[in-house]
């Protein structure tokens, strides 16, 4: 049993596309961090009171359980999940599609950061849009290495991103009979 698992930098899409995605598949959608919030609270206040390893380690228990879901989903991570080898490990066994985007991209989409508090770390003097694209190099071996398909970041729109997802889904699954 498959689910489909979005991955990818901060403000790629992840949450929206997924939302269209199951829509138009006629899956569930869930989102970790809508999980993460309806279980721990705010997400930047969690930041700044516990910290990123704490952040983390739930994140990755979050993952396990959603990958265990009954009905195949799709399901958004957010996007330093990836960090962790287990979740790697887990999502493994399910489609994952990397969302790729590019600093530009994302600055003119997300505005300010205050809803990312991993934006916030301007201890370094950069503003959020180079904070993004040290974090983006950072990770990008690891988002690229889980992905069973990769979106690259052209102007698309949410809804198109969704099809081509889709049409993917439906190549790969018939090329590898699973
Ligand atoms: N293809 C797109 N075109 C235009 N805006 C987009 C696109 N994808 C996402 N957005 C917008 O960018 C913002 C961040 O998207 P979101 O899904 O929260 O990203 P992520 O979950 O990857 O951080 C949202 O306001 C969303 O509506
Ligand atoms: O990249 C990250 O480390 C984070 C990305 C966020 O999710 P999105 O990628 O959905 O914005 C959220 O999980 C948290 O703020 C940390
Ligand atoms: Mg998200």
């Amino acid at each position: 049993m498959r689910n489909i698992v979005l991955i990818g930098p901060m403000g790629s899409g992840k949450s929206t596309v997924g939302a269209a995605l199951a829509r138009k598949m006629g899956r569930p959608h869930v989102d970790t961090d809508h999980f993460f919030a309806a279980r721990h609270g705010s997400i930047p206040e969690f930041f700044a009171e516990h910290g990123e390893e704490a952040f983390r380690a739930e994140e990755e228990k979050i993952v396990a359980e959603l990958c265990d879901s009954p009905r195949p989903s799709v399901i958004s991570l957010g996007g330093g999940a990836i960090l962790s080898r287990a979740t790697r490990e887990v999502i493994a066994s399910h489609w994952v599609v990397m969302l790729d985007a590019t600093a530009d991209q994302v600055v003119a989409r997300i505005g300010d950061a205050s809803t990312r508090p991993m934006l916030k770390d301007t201890s370094l003097g950069e503003d959020p849009a180079a904070v993004w694209q040290r974090i983006y190099q950072e990770r990008e071996p690891l988002y690229r290495q889980c992905a069973d398909y990769i979106m690259e970041p052209a102007d698309m729109s949410i809804e198109t991103r969704a099809d081509t997802i889709i049409t993917a889904f439906h190549q790969d699954t018939q090329r590898t009979g699973t």
